[in-house]
């Protein structure tokens, strides 16, 4: 993936689907409080990069999560300085205050399925929260529950963290204080996404602390967006199969349709992804943003 030459700002890091850059001083040195994270319009699937790229998705992304942010400005503080960003990422870059961030993947799920399904079958539990018996793909869960994961190194998979797992990494208060917003980020999600007619199954986020020590926990990355969480159209929702994606079915289904010709078991990369199948992506984006905000993209 090629990162951008953004003058005034130096490339720090790379995702799969977003940049993070630093912002540089006139001196040439990085300024040491802020860094600039940058959505792109990549599209990950079946942990596939798709080619080509999504039009407007990070810009979709980027307005949907400040408008979150905003929404949960009651519950926690947030990461985001302005959005008074280079013109080449205007309107889909947000620059931050620059953190310490926990070590933990805080994840909270309203809804049983993926990773957190596959444990469930296994052990009965997900990050050692007991669950009760015969739930399925896709069963509400009885309340929020939190299943954090490491933050892998690229290329390695997330492991599931015990309760004492994550004590021993952030101390008992901070563990409490970041399973308890988690899973409240997710009720307040599906609250508002839920008289828009889509479920939030589950949701990953992160959190940071000032460098300075000063304050708690601020909430940073991303939050309550396609990438982020499984979004899932309220209509079709079925427990006991997987559900629809919400923003990815359109690919999920060319890609799995004799149309493509891919045969994912067999390990190659797929093929570059259809115009229409592009655009009617593209659409469920803007669709997402627009029920969700009220707003017009
Ligand atoms: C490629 C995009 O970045 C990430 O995926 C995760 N990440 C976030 C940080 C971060 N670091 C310090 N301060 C922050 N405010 C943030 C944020 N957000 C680093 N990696």
């Amino acid at each position: 993936m090629s990162t951008l030459d953004l003058p005034g700002y130096s490339h720090v890091y790379s995702g799969k689907v977003r940049d993070l850059y630093a912002p540089v001083g006139a001196d040439g040195e990085v300024v040491p409080d802020q860094l600039l994270l940058v959505a792109s319009n990549r599209l990950s699937a079946y942990d596939w990069m798709m080619s080509p790229e999504i039009p407007d998705k990070g810009a979709v992304l980027t307005r949907l999560s400040l408008w979150w942010f905003d929404q949960l400005s009651d519950l926690v503080p947030n990461h985001v300085v302005s959005t008074d960003v280079p013109e080449a990422v205007a309107g889909r870059a947000v620059l931050v205050r620059k953190l310490d961030m926990l070590k933990v993947e805080a994840i909270a799920r309203a809804y049983l399925t993926g990773g957190g399904l596959e444990e469930y079958r296994e052990k009965g539990s997900v990050s050692g929260v007991v669950l009760p018996d015969g739930l399925v793909d896709g069963s509400k869960l009885p309340e929020p529950v939190f299943t954090p994961t490491t933050k892998a190194p690229v290329g390695e998979h997330d492991l599931p963290m015990s309760p004492a797992q994550v004590e021993a990494e952030l101390g008992a208060g901070v563990a409490a204080e970041v399973s308890r917003l988690t899973r409240a980020i997710l009720a307040r999600g599906n609250e508002i996404a839920a008289e828009r007619g889509i479920l939030i199954a589950d949701t990953k986020v992160e959190f940071g602390v000032s460098p300075d020590g000063t304050g708690g926990l601020v909430l940073a990355d991303e939050v309550l967006t396609p990438d982020s969480s499984r979004f899932w159209p309220a209509e079709l929702w079925e427990p006991g199969h997987p559900q629809p994606s919400y923003d990815k079915q359109f690919v999920r289904d060319w890609l799995t349709s004799s149309e493509s010709g891919w045969d994912r078991k067999a390990g190659g990369p797929p093929p570059e992804l259809p115009a229409h199948v592009v655009e009617q992506t593209r659409a469920k984006y803007v669709e997402a943003y627009e029920r969700l905000t009220g707003e017009t993209f």
